[in-house]
């Protein structure tokens, strides 16, 4: 009886990924012993209160290092095998920011073997946050430049604060730099091919108000509101049932999904080849001090 219920509730993970169904199937008995309690790493917290929410907290702008990425998956892991747990809010710990993206210090002066090992955890982030069972609101109570962005767009609501100052977009080509074709996807598929063309070529961020008109996010409130906005809108998420829920999820993102799984190798590699050359290095380092000279 309690292997039957394991298979029901796994079965769209079943269609994201065999191996891990399996081991949630493994997981799910070991987890029915354990109690829920809050965890937090360094730079992710996970609460679990009235829903579970798990806030970036890396000082000063969240920005997305190794470290917070791994500390990202590894969390999302667990609430996804957690079945107590059908639904999370990713919001930042700090006003005013939810994330400043991917950190740059990880793509300037490493080694080759570095920004691999860095790409891979931007990789396996969106994965595993885009390929969630999970119901998953972007709580996005400030700023939220590129890989901020892309976090946000993998989430299935988006929750933003009423506030123009606060812009959010895929920003990359102002930087020199080239959104992969997994960001790029994630964008069409959230507001459609010609939007994204124009805005990935223009490097473009959409203030509060212009993100709302484009689709970029789905309702703005004022800053105080947006948590409790997103508990709202995760009962209305949670009171459809879950594996038709998953599985129509699993329907949308599937092909997404699966072209980064065939060609993530050769996405890393291209990564590599790109971050090292000398220009692309030159042009982030000349962005970095135009950040700290803003000042
Ligand atoms: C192919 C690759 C795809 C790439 C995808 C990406 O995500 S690329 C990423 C694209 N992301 C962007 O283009 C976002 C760039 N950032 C911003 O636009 C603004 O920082 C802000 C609007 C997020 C916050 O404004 P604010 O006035 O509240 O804060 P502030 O500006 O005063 O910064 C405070 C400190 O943080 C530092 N720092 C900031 N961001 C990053 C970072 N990503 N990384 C590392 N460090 C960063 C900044 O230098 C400063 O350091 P200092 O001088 O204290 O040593």
């Amino acid at each position: 009886m309690a292997a039957q219920a394991v298979l029901r509730s796994s079965a769209p993970a079943r269609l994201l990924s065999g191996s891990f169904y399996i081991r949630k199937g493994v997981l799910a008995s070991w987890q029915h012993y354990q109690s829920r309690r809050p965890f937090s790493n360094e730079k992710v917290l996970v609460e679990l209160d009235e829903s579970t929410v798990m806030k970036m907290k890396n000082p000063p702008v969240n920005s997305l290092s190794l470290d917070v990425l791994t500390e990202f998956s590894i969390s999302l892991e667990k609430l996804e095998i957690d079945r107590g747990c059908r639904g999370v809010i990713l919001t930042s710990a700090f006003p005013k920011i939810f994330s400043a993206g991917l950190d740059i210090t990880e793509m300037c002066g490493k080694s080759a073997e570095h920004y691999a090992a860095f790409w891979r955890a931007v990789q396996e982030m969106w994965l595993k946050l885009y390929g969630s069972n999970m119901v998953t609101i972007a709580a996005i109570n400030g700023s939220s430049p590129a890989g901020g962005c892309l976090m946000a767009m993998c989430c299935d609501y988006r929750i933003m604060a009423d506030n123009p100052k606060f812009a959010i977009g895929l920003n990359e080509t102002q930087l020199g730099i080239v959104a992969p074709f997994w960001f790029k996807e994630t964008m069409v598929n959230t507001v459609g091919n010609r939007v994204t063309e124009q805005s990935l070529q223009l490097g473009q961020m959409y203030p509060a108000p212009d993100a709302l008109k484009i689709g970029l996010v789905d309702k703005l409130v004022t800053e105080e509101k947006v948590q409790s906005t997103a508990v709202a809108a995760m009962s209305q998420w949670l009171a459809v049932p879950d594996h038709a829920r998953q599985i129509t999820k699993s329907i949308m993102r599937k092909p997404t999904i699966d072209n980064l799984v065939k060609h993530r190798e050769a996405d890393i590699n291209n990564f590599v080849s790109f971050i090292t050359k000398d220009s692309i290095q030159k042009s982030l380092q000349v962005y970095m001090d135009r950040l700290k000279q803003k000042k």
